[in-house]
């Protein structure tokens, strides 16, 4: 069965299902006119799914024939529909005489001035609910598989894409990553009791990027169903995009281009595309090549651009800054740690977090603090500077590949979120981010090098007592260790040049003897005691 036919609708939809589970009678409009009335008309998962249904109904929640989006289908009474929730492109930070505007639905990545775009909600329709109305529906929301609301990112989908078909989504269920009490590193390095990391990475294509892509390749989905030109998704990427890209596309039967950086990324990453079916291109260039190549390509040909230029990616990936929250039960942290490199995760954060506070769920957000490869960091420099003069640099090379970046595209959103937040740019040299990350991998994790980079920007800002003891602290990890093997494996075997690995714990060959085996166990034994 072609991949594409798990995304279509079958005629066994249009089967009724048994009277008695289309309502929850438990819901009680006249009880909470605002949370109660609208959840009935428009919440599936608050209707059909409420906590409050019993087990038994619960268990025979759809007939055997009907999947999940067909189920879906059968709750057409979307918001949208039902409260006219929409959003549209407007040029980014535009004054408030700015016009211009286009529909999502429009094919277009830049304003006519050439800057950048935002997604713009319609906020007065999404305030006739208050913050505890939110909470509660997002709230409801979580660990279920009601399509499709079970993905971290669409259990927000009236704050992400509030028009779009629930039949037009591209979902692997992303999103719901965990919240990581990291207890030991926050102990034995920091001195902190209330640091956390946000583990982005244990997702479908192992990073963040899944936040965003399914947001992008679903609207893509609906353009082609509508008809619009497009023939295929393309993108430049240092690994993780591309992933991204290639398995949503690969998902949904489109047709997806990547443009890869020649001997730049990680054999994990690289094979990521390849085996989803991509088109891959390896080229003879860096990240920032590569961007500037898609660039030009899609603005000649009907491919639909997947980078964060393009701001609809930066719809989903905000929803992990309101996920965030939400594993919190709604408290706000003090900090939060984001790695930058083309600069659009980091404003996606500030943008998920302020609508948050604008919608009232809750009342303040977290300071931000982005963190940058000192191999390529035209943020940190610009920070430097004081915000005087913006220079994009040459990127070298950097253990933390992914953000190997030295002309980032959203340079202008990353300074609005820094501004607005008072925030804060750190950077890591490679021996400070091998060594942050083998300290963290130390304590249980396994985490990328760039979040090595967010974790020596709270080294930083802890040793400076910028960031308290007492702080709450979230460092974002934004892939999965498991794509970097190879620069663990480097330092762990301590041969990376000029680098003293302090914290390398290499495997010690010993013969297939007992003898042997017990002298160096003994050896180790003797270590662990005396520490
Ligand atoms: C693993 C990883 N971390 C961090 C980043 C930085 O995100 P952004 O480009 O949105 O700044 C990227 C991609 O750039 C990435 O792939
Ligand atoms: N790290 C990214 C670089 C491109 O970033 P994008 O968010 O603009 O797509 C990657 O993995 O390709």
């Amino acid at each position: 069965m072609a991949a594409s036919s798990l995304f279509q609708p079958s005629p066994s939809s249009l089967n009724p299902r048994p009277k008695s589970l289309r309502t929850n009678p438990k819901i009680n409009c006249r009880a909470s006119p605002i949370v109660a009335c609208a959840s009935s008309t428009f919440d599936p998962s608050l209707t059909d799914s409420s906590p409050n249904l019993s087990p038994a109904v619960a268990k025979h929640r759809r007939p055997a024939e009907e999947n999940i989006r067909e189920e879906a289908r059968r709750h057409r009474l979307s918001a949208a529909e039902t409260h006219n929730f929409s959003a549209k492109y407007v040029p980014f930070n535009a004054g408030p005489d700015s016009t211009e505007s286009y529909s999502l639905d429009e094919i277009v990545y830049r304003s006519r001035s050439g800057g950048l775009l935002d997604v713009q909600h319609d906020m007065d329709a999404l305030k006739k609910f208050d913050g505890a109305y939110w909470r509660a529906l997002f709230d409801s929301r979580v660990g279920k598989t009601t399509w499709p609301y079970g993905s971290g990112v669409w259990s927000k989908k009236e704050w992400v894409l509030p028009e779009i078909d629930s039949d037009d989504i591209v979902s692997a269920f992303e999103g719901n990553s965990n919240l990581f009490w990291a207890e030991r590193f926050g102990k034995q390095f920091m001195g902190m009791n209330d640091l956390w990391v946000k583990h982005c990475g244990i997702s479908h294509t192992g990073s963040f990027k899944d936040l965003g892509m399914t947001v992008l390749v679903s609207q893509v989905n609906r353009l082609r169903k509508m008809k619009r030109p497009v023939v295929g998704v393309g993108c430049a990427s240092t690994g993780d995009t591309s992933a991204a890209l290639s398995a949503y596309c690969a998902a949904a039967g489109i047709p997806s281009i990547v443009f890869l950086p020649a001997n730049r990324i990680s054999i994990a990453q690289l094979v990521q595309p390849i085996a989803n079916g991509a088109f891959v291109l390896s080229i003879d260039t860096d990240f920032d090549g590569c961007m500037k190549l898609i660039r030009e390509v899609t603005s000649e040909l009907p491919i639909y651009l997947a980078n964060s230029l393009n701001s609809l990616r930066l719809e989903g990936q905000k929803t992990a800054a309101i996920e965030i929250l939400q594993q919190f039960d709604w408290e706000v942290p003090d900090w939060v740690i984001v790695p930058g490199g083309n600069l659009g995760n980091i404003y996606a954060f500030y943008k998920g977090f302020k609508m948050c506070q604008e919608l009232g769920l809750v009342d303040r957000i977290p300071r931000l603090v982005c963190a940058q490869a000192a191999n390529a960091n035209p943020l940190y420099m610009y920070y430097k500077s004081g915000w005087n003069e913006f220079k994009p640099v040459k990127a070298s090379s950097t253990f933390a590949s992914a953000i190997q970046i030295g002309d980032p595209v959203s340079i202008d959103r990353a300074v609005f979120a820094l501004k607005n937040s008072n925030g804060i740019v750190e950077e890591a040299t490679e021996e400070e981010l091998m060594d942050a990350m083998a300290q963290a991998d130390s304590t249980g994790m396994f985490i990328c090098p760039h979040t090595g980079v967010a974790l020596t920007a709270l080294i930083k800002l802890r040793n400076s007592g910028v960031i308290g003891p007492m702080d709450r602290t979230v460092v974002v990890s934004t892939a999965h260790g498991l794509k970097f093997t190879q620069s663990k494996v480097d330092y762990h075997s301590k041969v990376i040049p000029d680098m003293a690995c302090r914290f390398a714990n290499p495997p010690v060959d010993v013969k297939a003897d007992f003898g042997a085996v017990m002298d160096v166990l003994k050896k180790y034994l003797l270590n662990r005691t005396s520490e």
